[in-house]
Protein backbone atom coordinates (compact mmCIF):
# COMPACT_ATOMS: atom_id res chain seq x y z
CA UNK A 1 0.00 0.00 0.00
CA UNK A 2 1.15 3.49 -0.66
CA UNK A 3 2.01 5.88 2.28
CA UNK A 4 -0.94 8.28 2.80
CA UNK A 5 0.23 11.44 4.22
CA UNK A 6 -1.74 14.18 6.69
CA UNK A 7 -0.81 17.66 7.56
CA UNK A 8 -2.11 18.52 10.83
CA UNK A 9 -1.46 21.69 13.42
CA UNK A 10 -2.33 20.86 17.11
CA UNK A 11 -3.08 23.60 19.79
CA UNK A 12 -2.83 22.88 23.10
CA UNK A 13 -3.26 25.50 26.11
CA UNK A 14 -1.89 23.34 29.36
CA UNK A 15 -3.22 24.22 32.97
CA UNK A 16 0.39 25.98 33.83
CA UNK A 17 -0.98 28.90 31.74
CA UNK A 18 2.54 29.56 30.40
CA UNK A 19 1.07 30.10 26.71
CA UNK A 20 -0.20 28.51 23.35
CA UNK A 21 1.53 25.25 21.89
CA UNK A 22 1.34 25.11 18.11
CA UNK A 23 2.45 22.19 16.52
CA UNK A 24 2.67 21.41 12.56
CA UNK A 25 3.00 18.12 12.06
CA UNK A 26 3.03 15.66 9.19
CA UNK A 27 1.85 11.96 10.01
CA UNK A 28 2.27 9.32 7.66
CA UNK A 29 0.46 5.97 7.22
CA UNK A 30 1.15 2.78 6.00
CA UNK A 31 -1.10 -0.29 6.94
CA UNK A 32 -2.73 1.38 9.88
CA UNK A 33 1.30 2.00 11.35
CA UNK A 34 1.38 5.90 12.14
CA UNK A 35 4.64 7.69 11.83
CA UNK A 36 5.39 11.29 12.51
CA UNK A 37 7.11 14.40 11.92
CA UNK A 38 7.44 17.60 13.54
CA UNK A 39 7.81 20.47 11.11
CA UNK A 40 7.79 23.36 12.98
CA UNK A 41 6.67 24.70 16.36
CA UNK A 42 6.18 27.48 18.54
CA UNK A 43 4.82 28.15 21.98
CA UNK A 44 3.15 32.00 22.16
CA UNK A 45 3.53 33.11 25.90
CA UNK A 46 -0.23 34.67 26.72
CA UNK A 47 -0.06 38.39 27.96
CA UNK A 48 -0.64 38.93 31.31
CA UNK A 49 -4.56 39.68 30.46
CA UNK A 50 -5.01 36.47 28.78
CA UNK A 51 -3.18 34.58 31.81
CA UNK A 52 -5.69 36.54 33.89
CA UNK A 53 -8.99 36.13 32.07
CA UNK A 54 -8.21 32.12 31.22
CA UNK A 55 -7.28 31.72 35.43
CA UNK A 56 -10.28 33.84 36.41
CA UNK A 57 -12.76 32.00 33.88
CA UNK A 58 -13.80 29.97 36.26
CA UNK A 59 -15.35 33.10 38.39
CA UNK A 60 -17.41 34.64 34.79
CA UNK A 61 -21.00 35.27 34.82
CA UNK A 62 -22.66 33.02 32.02
CA UNK A 63 -22.90 35.53 29.62
CA UNK A 64 -18.74 36.59 30.21
CA UNK A 65 -18.02 33.53 29.79
CA UNK A 66 -19.64 32.54 26.21
CA UNK A 67 -17.99 35.60 25.56
CA UNK A 68 -13.91 34.26 26.43
CA UNK A 69 -15.43 31.43 24.27
CA UNK A 70 -15.75 32.87 21.42
CA UNK A 71 -13.14 35.53 21.56
CA UNK A 72 -10.05 33.51 22.57
CA UNK A 73 -11.35 30.94 20.06
CA UNK A 74 -11.00 34.26 17.46
CA UNK A 75 -7.52 34.42 19.40
CA UNK A 76 -6.71 31.02 18.61
CA UNK A 77 -7.32 31.57 15.01
CA UNK A 78 -5.90 34.73 14.59
CA UNK A 79 -2.61 33.13 16.22
CA UNK A 80 -2.46 30.13 14.00
CA UNK A 81 -2.77 32.28 10.83
CA UNK A 82 -0.13 34.38 11.86
CA UNK A 83 1.88 30.71 12.67
CA UNK A 84 0.56 29.16 8.88
CA UNK A 85 1.70 33.16 7.15
CA UNK A 86 5.22 33.12 9.07
CA UNK A 87 5.79 29.72 8.18
CA UNK A 88 4.98 29.75 4.55
CA UNK A 89 2.50 26.44 5.27
CA UNK A 90 0.95 25.22 2.27
CA UNK A 91 0.02 21.80 2.86
CA UNK A 92 -2.35 21.59 5.94
CA UNK A 93 -5.30 19.21 6.16
CA UNK A 94 -6.84 20.35 9.25
CA UNK A 95 -6.40 22.47 12.84
CA UNK A 96 -6.94 20.45 15.65
CA UNK A 97 -7.81 22.53 19.11
CA UNK A 98 -7.62 21.16 22.57
CA UNK A 99 -8.80 24.74 24.01
CA UNK A 100 -8.17 25.97 27.40
CA UNK A 101 -9.79 23.83 30.69
CA UNK A 102 -11.84 25.77 32.78
CA UNK A 103 -14.26 23.25 34.01
CA UNK A 104 -13.57 19.45 34.44
CA UNK A 105 -16.71 17.63 36.34
CA UNK A 106 -16.79 13.86 34.58
CA UNK A 107 -18.91 12.81 37.33
CA UNK A 108 -21.43 15.78 37.09
CA UNK A 109 -21.21 14.88 33.12
CA UNK A 110 -19.16 17.75 31.82
CA UNK A 111 -16.16 19.41 30.93
CA UNK A 112 -15.18 22.89 29.57
CA UNK A 113 -12.56 23.61 27.20
CA UNK A 114 -12.96 27.21 26.33
CA UNK A 115 -11.90 28.76 22.63
CA UNK A 116 -14.55 27.89 19.91
CA UNK A 117 -13.64 25.79 16.56
CA UNK A 118 -15.50 27.72 14.63
CA UNK A 119 -14.10 31.00 15.07
CA UNK A 120 -10.87 29.68 14.62
CA UNK A 121 -12.11 28.11 11.21
CA UNK A 122 -13.51 32.03 10.42
CA UNK A 123 -10.15 33.59 10.93
CA UNK A 124 -8.00 30.56 9.07
CA UNK A 125 -10.72 29.09 6.63
CA UNK A 126 -9.52 25.37 7.52
CA UNK A 127 -11.47 22.44 8.62
CA UNK A 128 -10.97 22.19 12.20
CA UNK A 129 -11.69 19.96 15.12
CA UNK A 130 -12.22 20.91 18.53
CA UNK A 131 -13.78 19.94 22.04
CA UNK A 132 -12.39 16.43 22.57
CA UNK A 133 -13.24 15.57 26.01
CA UNK A 134 -16.81 16.09 26.15
CA UNK A 135 -18.01 13.21 24.52
CA UNK A 136 -16.38 10.97 26.76
CA UNK A 137 -17.52 12.20 30.06
CA UNK A 138 -20.84 11.74 28.47
CA UNK A 139 -20.00 7.99 27.55
CA UNK A 140 -18.88 7.58 31.31
CA UNK A 141 -15.41 8.63 31.03
CA UNK A 142 -12.78 10.90 32.81
CA UNK A 143 -12.33 12.91 29.63
CA UNK A 144 -8.61 12.35 29.99
CA UNK A 145 -6.23 11.36 30.02
CA UNK A 146 -6.35 11.45 26.38
CA UNK A 147 -2.76 11.25 25.77
CA UNK A 148 -2.26 7.52 25.66
CA UNK A 149 -4.29 6.96 22.33
CA UNK A 150 -0.85 8.86 20.64
CA UNK A 151 1.68 6.75 22.94
CA UNK A 152 0.13 3.85 21.45
CA UNK A 153 0.14 4.59 17.86
CA UNK A 154 2.86 6.67 17.81
CA UNK A 155 4.88 6.01 20.29
CA UNK A 156 4.41 2.18 20.89
CA UNK A 157 8.57 1.60 20.34
CA UNK A 158 8.48 2.36 23.94
CA UNK A 159 6.99 -0.17 26.83
CA UNK A 160 6.00 3.39 28.59
CA UNK A 161 5.95 6.94 28.59
CA UNK A 162 6.55 9.41 31.32
CA UNK A 163 5.65 13.09 31.77
CA UNK A 164 7.29 14.97 34.07
CA UNK A 165 4.95 17.91 34.25
CA UNK A 166 2.71 19.24 37.50
CA UNK A 167 2.59 16.03 38.59
CA UNK A 168 4.51 13.27 36.78
CA UNK A 169 2.08 10.60 35.33
CA UNK A 170 2.46 7.56 32.89
CA UNK A 171 1.13 5.63 30.24
CA UNK A 172 2.19 1.81 30.08
CA UNK A 173 0.46 -1.61 28.39
CA UNK A 174 -0.94 -4.14 31.13
CA UNK A 175 -2.28 -7.28 29.99
CA UNK A 176 -2.85 -5.93 26.23
CA UNK A 177 -4.40 -2.69 27.81
CA UNK A 178 -2.96 0.41 28.21
CA UNK A 179 -3.79 2.08 31.29
CA UNK A 180 -2.49 5.57 32.64
CA UNK A 181 -2.56 7.11 35.89
CA UNK A 182 -0.21 9.97 38.20
CA UNK A 183 2.98 8.74 40.08
CA UNK A 184 3.66 11.77 42.36
CA UNK A 185 3.59 15.45 42.94
CA UNK A 186 6.46 16.90 40.86
CA UNK A 187 6.50 20.57 39.46
CA UNK A 188 3.54 21.70 41.17
CA UNK A 189 5.96 21.50 44.55
CA UNK A 190 9.21 21.86 43.36
CA UNK A 191 8.13 25.57 41.57
CA UNK A 192 6.52 26.96 44.65
CA UNK A 193 9.78 25.74 46.90
CA UNK A 194 12.10 27.21 44.09
CA UNK A 195 9.91 30.37 44.22
CA UNK A 196 10.62 30.71 47.68
CA UNK A 197 14.66 30.96 46.24
CA UNK A 198 13.61 33.71 44.14
CA UNK A 199 13.78 31.41 40.60
CA UNK A 200 10.17 30.20 38.74
CA UNK A 201 11.72 26.54 38.69
CA UNK A 202 14.82 24.88 40.14
CA UNK A 203 17.00 25.00 37.09
CA UNK A 204 18.36 21.46 36.07
CA UNK A 205 17.43 20.54 39.72
CA UNK A 206 20.84 22.63 41.30
CA UNK A 207 18.81 23.25 44.20
CA UNK A 208 18.20 19.84 45.43
CA UNK A 209 21.86 19.15 44.54
CA UNK A 210 22.58 21.46 47.07
CA UNK A 211 20.51 20.61 49.48
CA UNK A 212 20.36 17.54 52.11
CA UNK A 213 17.48 15.02 52.24
CA UNK A 214 15.51 15.12 55.38
CA UNK A 215 14.85 11.14 55.81
CA UNK A 216 12.06 11.20 58.33
CA UNK A 217 9.87 13.38 55.71
CA UNK A 218 10.75 11.42 53.05
CA UNK A 219 9.64 8.08 55.04
CA UNK A 220 6.19 9.91 55.66
CA UNK A 221 6.09 11.13 52.05
CA UNK A 222 6.74 7.71 50.65
CA UNK A 223 3.95 6.43 53.22
CA UNK A 224 0.99 8.49 52.28
CA UNK A 225 -1.81 6.01 51.08
CA UNK A 226 -1.73 6.64 47.69
CA UNK A 227 0.97 5.02 47.03
CA UNK A 228 -0.55 1.92 48.25
CA UNK A 229 -3.52 2.52 45.97
CA UNK A 230 -3.73 0.48 42.62
CA UNK A 231 -3.88 2.14 39.41
CA UNK A 232 -5.88 3.81 37.61
CA UNK A 233 -5.54 6.98 39.90
CA UNK A 234 -5.25 10.53 39.53
CA UNK A 235 -3.92 13.47 41.96
CA UNK A 236 -4.67 17.21 42.37
CA UNK A 237 -3.93 20.29 43.84
CA UNK A 238 -6.59 19.55 46.48
CA UNK A 239 -4.53 16.42 47.42
CA UNK A 240 -1.46 18.34 47.58
CA UNK A 241 -2.96 20.71 50.29
CA UNK A 242 -4.43 18.12 52.05
CA UNK A 243 -1.70 15.50 52.58
CA UNK A 244 1.74 16.88 51.80
CA UNK A 245 1.95 21.21 52.80
CA UNK A 246 0.66 19.93 56.72
CA UNK A 247 4.32 17.22 56.83
CA UNK A 248 6.40 20.37 55.69
CA UNK A 249 7.56 22.12 58.93
CA UNK A 250 10.65 24.94 58.65
CA UNK A 251 13.19 23.18 56.84
CA UNK A 252 15.19 25.02 54.45
CA UNK A 253 14.05 25.01 50.65
CA UNK A 254 17.24 23.33 49.68
CA UNK A 255 16.40 20.25 51.46
CA UNK A 256 12.92 20.43 51.16
CA UNK A 257 13.86 20.55 47.11
CA UNK A 258 16.47 17.39 47.66
CA UNK A 259 13.78 15.66 49.58
CA UNK A 260 10.80 16.03 46.71
CA UNK A 261 13.39 15.18 44.20
CA UNK A 262 14.45 11.92 46.10
CA UNK A 263 10.63 11.07 46.49
CA UNK A 264 9.81 11.60 43.14
CA UNK A 265 12.84 9.63 42.14
CA UNK A 266 12.07 6.75 44.53
CA UNK A 267 7.87 6.58 43.41
CA UNK A 268 8.86 6.58 40.00
CA UNK A 269 11.76 3.71 39.85
CA UNK A 270 9.03 1.76 42.17
CA UNK A 271 6.75 1.80 39.11
CA UNK A 272 8.90 1.14 36.69
CA UNK A 273 10.02 -2.20 38.77
CA UNK A 274 6.57 -2.78 39.65
CA UNK A 275 5.22 -2.93 35.62
CA UNK A 276 8.72 -4.12 34.08
CA UNK A 277 8.97 -1.43 32.15
CA UNK A 278 11.96 -1.86 29.96
CA UNK A 279 12.38 1.21 27.87
CA UNK A 280 10.57 4.28 28.78
CA UNK A 281 9.87 7.61 26.78
CA UNK A 282 10.49 10.83 29.14
CA UNK A 283 8.63 14.17 28.23
CA UNK A 284 7.36 17.31 29.80
CA UNK A 285 9.52 20.08 31.23
CA UNK A 286 10.67 18.13 34.32
CA UNK A 287 13.28 16.15 31.62
CA UNK A 288 15.37 19.13 31.89
CA UNK A 289 15.87 18.61 35.98
CA UNK A 290 18.90 16.79 35.27
CA UNK A 291 19.64 16.02 38.87
CA UNK A 292 15.97 14.28 38.65
CA UNK A 293 17.17 12.61 36.09
CA UNK A 294 20.52 10.88 37.35
CA UNK A 295 18.75 10.13 40.43
CA UNK A 296 16.03 8.26 38.26
CA UNK A 297 18.69 6.35 36.32
CA UNK A 298 20.75 5.56 39.73
CA UNK A 299 17.29 3.45 41.28
CA UNK A 300 16.40 1.78 38.03
CA UNK A 301 17.84 -0.74 35.10
CA UNK A 302 14.91 0.50 32.82
CA UNK A 303 16.76 2.13 29.81
CA UNK A 304 15.95 5.60 29.45
CA UNK A 305 15.17 7.82 26.44
CA UNK A 306 15.25 11.49 26.16
CA UNK A 307 14.25 12.99 22.99
CA UNK A 308 14.50 16.25 21.08
CA UNK A 309 13.32 19.35 22.37
CA UNK A 310 10.65 19.53 19.94
CA UNK A 311 9.00 16.03 21.57
CA UNK A 312 10.12 16.89 24.64
CA UNK A 313 8.15 19.89 24.89
CA UNK A 314 5.48 19.47 22.23
CA UNK A 315 4.26 15.48 22.56
CA UNK A 316 0.71 16.95 23.90
CA UNK A 317 0.14 19.15 21.04
CA UNK A 318 1.80 16.41 18.56
CA UNK A 319 -1.14 14.07 20.27
CA UNK A 320 -3.68 16.66 19.59
CA UNK A 321 -3.10 17.04 15.89
CA UNK A 322 -2.80 13.57 15.77
CA UNK A 323 -6.82 13.31 17.76
CA UNK A 324 -7.77 15.47 14.73
CA UNK A 325 -6.29 13.50 12.16
CA UNK A 326 -7.97 10.02 13.66
CA UNK A 327 -11.22 11.96 13.89
CA UNK A 328 -10.97 12.83 10.19
CA UNK A 329 -10.75 9.40 9.50
CA UNK A 330 -13.93 8.39 11.72
CA UNK A 331 -11.53 6.66 13.27
CA UNK A 332 -11.01 5.85 17.69
CA UNK A 333 -9.16 8.54 18.93
CA UNK A 334 -9.65 7.91 22.94
CA UNK A 335 -9.00 4.55 24.71
CA UNK A 336 -11.91 3.73 27.08
CA UNK A 337 -8.85 1.84 29.17
CA UNK A 338 -7.37 5.07 29.57
CA UNK A 339 -10.68 7.14 30.83
CA UNK A 340 -12.72 4.73 32.02
CA UNK A 341 -15.45 5.24 29.17
CA UNK A 342 -18.01 2.80 28.18
CA UNK A 343 -16.06 2.17 24.72
CA UNK A 344 -13.24 3.37 22.47
CA UNK A 345 -14.76 6.13 20.15
CA UNK A 346 -13.78 9.01 17.67
CA UNK A 347 -14.59 11.99 19.38
CA UNK A 348 -14.25 15.99 18.41
CA UNK A 349 -16.10 18.10 16.98
CA UNK A 350 -15.96 19.67 13.25
CA UNK A 351 -16.31 22.83 12.08
CA UNK A 352 -15.35 23.06 7.98
N1 LIG B 1 15.89 23.51 33.05
C1 LIG B 1 14.93 23.06 33.85
N2 LIG B 1 15.25 22.48 35.02
C2 LIG B 1 14.30 22.01 35.87
N3 LIG B 1 12.99 22.08 35.61
C3 LIG B 1 12.60 22.65 34.46
C4 LIG B 1 13.53 23.16 33.52
N4 LIG B 1 12.84 23.65 32.45
C5 LIG B 1 11.53 23.46 32.73
N5 LIG B 1 11.37 22.87 33.94
C6 LIG B 1 10.12 22.52 34.62
O1 LIG B 1 9.13 22.22 33.67
C7 LIG B 1 7.95 23.01 33.88
C8 LIG B 1 7.26 23.26 32.56
O2 LIG B 1 7.01 22.00 31.98
P1 LIG B 1 5.64 21.59 31.32
O3 LIG B 1 5.30 22.61 30.29
O4 LIG B 1 5.75 20.16 30.92
O5 LIG B 1 4.71 21.75 32.60
P2 LIG B 1 3.13 21.83 32.69
O6 LIG B 1 2.56 22.56 31.51
O7 LIG B 1 2.80 22.33 34.06
O8 LIG B 1 2.81 20.29 32.58
P3 LIG B 1 1.44 19.49 32.68
O9 LIG B 1 0.36 20.34 32.04
O10 LIG B 1 1.78 18.21 31.95
O11 LIG B 1 1.24 19.26 34.16
C9 LIG B 1 8.47 24.25 34.58
O12 LIG B 1 7.45 24.87 35.34
C10 LIG B 1 9.58 23.67 35.44
O13 LIG B 1 9.04 23.15 36.62
C1 LIG C 1 -9.19 18.17 31.89
C2 LIG C 1 -7.80 18.50 31.50
O1 LIG C 1 -7.56 19.47 30.80
N1 LIG C 1 -6.86 17.63 31.93
C3 LIG C 1 -5.45 17.77 31.58
C4 LIG C 1 -4.68 18.27 32.79
O2 LIG C 1 -3.30 18.52 32.45
C5 LIG C 1 -2.55 17.33 32.75
C6 LIG C 1 -3.64 16.34 33.18
O3 LIG C 1 -4.59 17.24 33.75
C7 LIG C 1 -4.28 15.57 32.00
O4 LIG C 1 -5.24 14.70 32.57
C8 LIG C 1 -5.01 16.44 31.02
O5 LIG C 1 -4.32 16.68 29.83
C9 LIG C 1 -3.59 15.75 29.09
C10 LIG C 1 -3.04 16.41 27.87
C11 LIG C 1 -4.38 14.49 28.68
O6 LIG C 1 -5.61 14.51 28.60
O7 LIG C 1 -3.74 13.47 28.39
Amino acid sequence: MENQNFYAIGLMSGTSLDGLDICYVKFINRNSDWDFEILKCETIAYSVDWEDDLKNAIHFSSEKLLELNSEYGFYLGEKTQEFISKNNIRELDLISSHGHTVFHQPKNKFTLQIGDGRAIKIKTNKTVIYDFRSQDVLLGGNGAPLVPIGDELLFSEFDACLNLGGFSNISLKRDGKRIAFDICPLNIILNDLALKLGKKYDENGDFARSGNIDYELLNELDQLEFYQEKAPKSLGIEWVNAQILPLINDQKSEDLLATFTEHAAVQIAKIFEEFGIKNVLITGGGTYNSYLIEKIKAKTKTDIHIPTKETIEYKEALIFAFMGVLRSLNLHNILSSATGSLHDHSSGLVAD
